[in-house]
């Protein structure tokens, strides 16, 4: 896999961005709150701008190193770009717009026949077909393609899903997953989003006020306590793997084997056996300090608190082992308080069988990820 390679400080104003990460490839995410940096730093790779120090690198190939006197120009990085909205010519239909790209690249480095790119985006119906009259799902469908007939060695992703409804987001979601299993070319996403993190990121790199905090895989990233005032924009979460063991077809439930326990969601389509990894919001989690009786919720997992972080005056984040997997439970400090819970106390995580945001089709052998609540 094409590696990346980023260091750099550069000042715009007041602000400082200082960021140094190494990514082995595939799909790195840059999360973090506004204003943190994340399109300074694009802009940066992008070479819209030089920075004041600093390297960096795709491969093998340097595209900016300040000590060695190297800038690449914009125009011969070979970078691809998708935003949030496609950008596509209007007046050209979809077949033009994928070929524009494909001009401004030499015969000899055009990568990927046009064919293999259509079928992995699904777009070969769409060929005559202009802009206006596509969804939004299937012009950033055509606005990926788009770019990556370029050839681009490394392609660069400012939200692309940002402009799109859920069900829009679920259509384009399974594309680039196939893109970055598929092709070996580097990605830099932004994103604010902690689902789409989770099914996309092999690295995140989270970004806070022009530093990097955190940098690593995406799990054990949101599982940090420390880091949930910047990686929670809404809340904190975890995400299980599970397996699907069974359907409850009669209660409409599906059971799920996570590595604490077995878990009761509402059912979903899948094979036994098919992963499915599901989020659960700390909010969601409650604490019991002896096993569960008499409550209506279904999933209660044996735990111990492995991590307490105090957020402001009123919550408390609880980080709880289930037998390997971690959760976070969101409780309030009196209850940590007149409950007694310590560092290492033996507890019960009590989750409600609540119902999905998604029900997409589950298939053995892929990912997909459900969020609760
Ligand atoms: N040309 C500039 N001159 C001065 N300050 C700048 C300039 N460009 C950006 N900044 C500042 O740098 C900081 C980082 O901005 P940046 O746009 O990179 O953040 P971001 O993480 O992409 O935010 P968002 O998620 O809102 O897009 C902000 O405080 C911004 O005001």
């Amino acid at each position: 896999m094409t590696g990346l390679e980023i260091d750099l400080s550069h000042r715009l104003g007041v602000f400082q961005l200082d960021a140094r990460f190494t990514a082995k490839g595939g799909l790195t995410a840059l999360f973090g709150p506004s204003g943190s940096g994340k399109s300074s730093l694009v802009n940066l790779v992008a070479g819209l701008v030089r920075p004041d120090r600093g390297r960096i690198a795709v491969g093998d190939r340097v595209l900016v190193d300040t000590e060695a006197n190297i800038f690449v120009p914009p125009h011969r990085r070979r970078v691809g770009y998708v935003f949030q909205d496609a950008r596509l010519f209007p007046h050209l239909s979809v077949r033009r717009n994928l070929l524009y790209g494909r001009w401004f690249t030499p015969a000899a480095e055009r990568r990927g026949a046009i064919d293999d790119l259509i079928d992995l985006l699904g777009i070969g119906p769409l060929m005559e077909r202009r802009p206006a009259g596509l969804s939004g799902g299937e012009r950033q469908r055509v606005a990926i393609g788009r770019a990556l007939l370029a050839s681009p060695r490394l392609l660069l992703m400012d939200e692309p899903l940002a402009a799109l409804d859920d069900a829009r987001k679920e259509e384009v979601l399974p594309y680039i997953q196939r893109l970055r299993e598929g092709m070996d070319v580097p990605i830099l996403y932004v994103s604010h989003s902690v689902p789409e993190v989770l099914r996309l990121a092999h690295h995140l790199v989270v970004l806070d006020a022009g530093r990097v905090v955190a940098d690593g895989t995406p799990e054990d990233i949101f599982r940090r306590l420390d880091l949930h005032p910047t990686t929670a924009e809404l809340e904190p979460g975890h995400a299980l793997d599970t397996r699907i063991a069974g359907h409850d077809e009669r209660f409409g439930l599906t059971l799920l084997d996570a590595r604490g326990g077995r878990l009761a969601i509402p059912i979903v389509a899948g094979g036994i056996g098919a992963p499915l990894r599901i989020r659960i919001r700390a909010r969601d989690v409650m604490i019991s300090m002896q096993p569960p009786v008499g409550l209506s919720a279904l999933n209660g997992l044996v735990a111990r608190v492995t991590a307490i972080h105090r957020e402001g005056r009123t919550h408390a984040d609880i980080q709880l082992d289930c037998g390997g997997d971690m959760l976070v439970a969101r409780i309030t400090q009196r209850s940590l308080e007149t409950m007694g819970i310590a560092m290492g106390s033996q507890v019960h995580a009590v989750i409600k069988a609540v119902s999905f945001e998604r029900d997409g089709p589950v298939s053995a052998g892929t990912t997909t990820l459900v969020d609760l609540g």
